[in-house]
């Protein structure tokens, strides 16, 4: 292999450890060592996540990482700590950021803060121990994601009721479970909850319309809806109500109240406590608002169909640090931002239990408006990658979370492969996924790419470089790595022609003499008269098999690799579409029977989602999911290979040999040299 390059990023850290040893004239000692690593660590992170560049000399502003609302440092405690070393003209707390910024009258005052501050411990506001690591930034500045008011539709009204009917409200609901327990108290994983008229249904997200529960709702909601159906906050009476109740550090998973379980408009009332709710847009755009302790919300049209709403667990939020504000969105005027201490938070959501299916104009997250037509064998390219968006990307998007924390292991085969590279090689993985072979041998620059945001952003989490990208066109230059991995991906492609397209992207980052593994899903899970694990797992019991996936044996390594299948029991709940009908063979993809033998090479193989479990997008759920039910089952798309299939695709491309191919456990694999 040729001399392996050192990327970019190595010589700027080189450059800023050589700057200040230069100004100090001095060999650096441990400690200096250990801060000038997390010093970068932290510009790093500036770097990834604004787009700040701190520079190598001294400024008036400094970024603190670590000293941020996002890690439980409040204004109250940072600001008198940055004043002990001059005049502060202004802290900038971004909200959820582990860092913030200041600025000081004078550049000799940030000097004197970075001498000071750098490395310091300080003891942040829920008692944890924090060290402050400072660099000098050319301007204080947060971009935020633009300005945003609240989501359309979205009302918050302020001291709705009064003290005392707050206190009459609160009383009203018993948490001592009654005997019967008619209004279906449950403990949820992050919150108990109590129906009233009808129950709502976590594990279908629905209500049972034929079955009201005896009761109806509390006596004492009677007068205060007819109150604000009377002044205009509500228009039509809701027969549902759901309690929840909030300790700190409890939470709602976003999600959209299922379209057809509820009519347009729902209504919150905030009691006990004040607490920050998330609203999501399916293009990503957050927006914080904080309901106020007797303040209604009303979501309606656009905030109530199309945005999720959620509480993320935690024991603070992030709130304007004047009195004035009270409701309404935490805004990006970050130069007030604080943190206060969640309170029990009881909330009454009240609802109209839909007689007719719903249709509203959000027809993409609208189960009464979902058309499921199971998808064909893709007939061009154009139909195949809509299959892959559909069936792969889409769906990876949704499970990332669920997938990801079903993806420890790596496989010892490919752990070889990367650990037999030369040290300072430029590897990319091609698919990676939450990364899991990014940290395996930290003698190589690793580089992920994946076309899950999500997963990317999993990796991200884990201090791994990677980026969002597609296989086919990898924005990454040619030539530019010693060696690529692409591990259960090129089985995502819908045709022989984009299966081709995909080894040969991966062939074109290879420099001449840099190899490439490449691993596949086979066909035959019976090789050599064994069945391969996946396969295997069918014949232990459930609690066998969770017990084997889990295994950390290298046998148990091996299942780990088809863990998501193994979790993924699918005979019961879906029905196999029939390959065959009358009057011919269908184009239909079938869909696979999870550790069963392949019967076709192009099937859909079930997912079953857990939600919750980190970066899962609930917006496609339609409705509140809870971790604990089972969630919908999701297909992806896979053509799984035929023996010599992968060599054959790879020798079609002119530039390349093929070293090695074999079969490991039920994955066909090739490691191939370009020429
Ligand atoms: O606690 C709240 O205000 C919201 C509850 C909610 O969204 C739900 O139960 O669907
Ligand atoms: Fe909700
Ligand atoms: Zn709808």
């Amino acid at each position: 292999m040729a001399a392996p390059r050192r990327p970019a990023e190595e010589s700027v850290v080189g450059r800023i450890a050589v700057d200040i040893r230069h100004q100090s004239n001095l060999k650096l000692s441990k400690t200096e060592k250990k801060y000038l690593r997390k010093q970068n660590k932290a510009r790093n992170t500036l770097l990834r996540h604004e787009g700040i560049e701190p520079v190598a000399h001294a400024t008036q502003s400094l970024v603190i990482a670590n000293g941020g609302l996002g890690n439980g440092v409040s204004r109250k405690q940072l600001l008198p700590v940055l004043q002990g070393c001059g005049s502060v003209d202004s802290l900038l707390m971004p909200p959820n950021k582990p860092y913030s910024f200041v600025t000081y009258a004078t550049t000799e005052e940030a000097r004197k803060a970075y001498a000071v501050l750098h490395g310091k411990e300080i003891v942040a506001d829920l008692g944890q121990k924090i060290i402050l690591y400072l660099n000098f930034v050319e301007k204080a500045r947060w971009k935020a994601l633009g300005p945003h008011g609240l989501p359309p539709g979205l009302l918050v009204v302020e001291e709705i009721i009064s003290s005392e009917d707050e206190r009459l409200l609160l009383e009203s609901v018993n948490w001592a479970e009654d005997a019967d327990n008619k209004n279906c108290q449950k403990s949820l994983k992050h919150r108990r909850v109590k129906h009233f008229g009808y129950e709502f249904h976590y594990e279908n997200n629905n209500v049972d319309k034929d079955k009201p529960l005896p009761g109806g709702l509390p006596d004492i909601c009677e007068r205060i809806l007819e109150k604000w159906l009377k002044e205009g906050y509500i228009k039509h009476k809701p027969d549902q109500l759901t309690v929840n109740q909030y300790e700190p550090g409890h939470g709602i998973p976003a999600h959209i109240d299922t379209h057809s379980a509820f009519e347009d408009e729902i209504v919150s009332l905030s009691l006990g406590s004040e607490i920050v709710m998330d609203f999501k847009h399916p293009d990503g755009v957050l927006v914080q608002v904080m309901l106020p302790r007797r303040s209604l919300l009303v979501m309606t049209g656009e905030s109530r169909y199309l945005w999720t709403h959620g509480i993320t667990p935690r024991k603070f939020d992030t709130v304007h640090a004047s009195e004035h504000y009270r409701s309404g969105i935490i805004t990006s005027d970050i130069g007030n931002l604080t943190l206060s201490k969640r309170g029990v938070r009881t909330s009454f959501t009240f609802r109209k239990v839909r007689r007719t299916p719903c249709n509203c104009n959000y027809s993409l997250v609208c189960d009464s408006q979902r058309k499921e037509k199971p998808p064909s064998f893709p007939e061009s390219d154009k139909e195949a990658s809509r299959l892959e968006q559909e069936y792969v990307h889409r769906v990876y998007e949704e499970i990332a979370g669920h997938f990801s924390s079903t993806r420890h292991t790596p496989w010892p085969c490919i752990v070889e492969f990367l650990k037999a590279l030369p040290s300072g090689s430029v590897v990319a993985d091609i698919g990676c996924g939450n990364g899991k072979y990014l940290g395996i041998n930290k003698e190589l620059y690793m580089i992920g790419c994946d076309r899950s945001e999500n997963l990317v952003a999993i990796c991200r989490e884990r201090q791994f470089q990677a980026f969002v990208g597609d296989a086919l066109a990898v924005p990454v230059r040619s030539g530019s790595c010693d060696a690529c991995i692409s591990i259960a991906v090129i089985h995502h492609l819908a045709t022989a022609e984009r299966r081709v397209a995909a080894i040969q992207e991966l062939v074109r980052l290879l420099r001449p003499g840099g190899t490439a593994l490449i691993y596949v899903w086979a066909m035959e899970q019976e090789y050599n008269n064994q069945k391969s694990k996946y396969l295997r797992g069918n014949r232990i019991s459930r609690g066998a098999q969770e017990e084997l996936t889990s295994a950390t044996s290298a046998e148990g390594l091996l299942v780990e690799q088809m863990r998501g299948e193994a979790c993924q029991d699918s005979a019961s709940s879906v029905p196999s579409v029939n390959h065959v009908q009358e009057g011919g063979i269908s184009s239909e993809l079938p869909i696979h029977t999870n550790r069963t033998s392949f019967q076709s090479q192009d099937v859909l193989v079930p997912w079953h989602l857990k939600r919750n479990t980190g970066k899962d997008k609930a917006s496609v759920s339609f409705g509140s999911t809870e971790p604990q039910n089972p969630g919908p089952i999701c297909h992806r798309y896979y053509h799984v290979f035929c023996g010599g299939e992968l060599e054959a695709a790879c020798q079609t491309l002119g530039n390349v040999s093929i070293l090695k191919s074999y079969y490991d456990q039920g994955n066909w694999c090739v490691i191939l040299q370009k020429s």
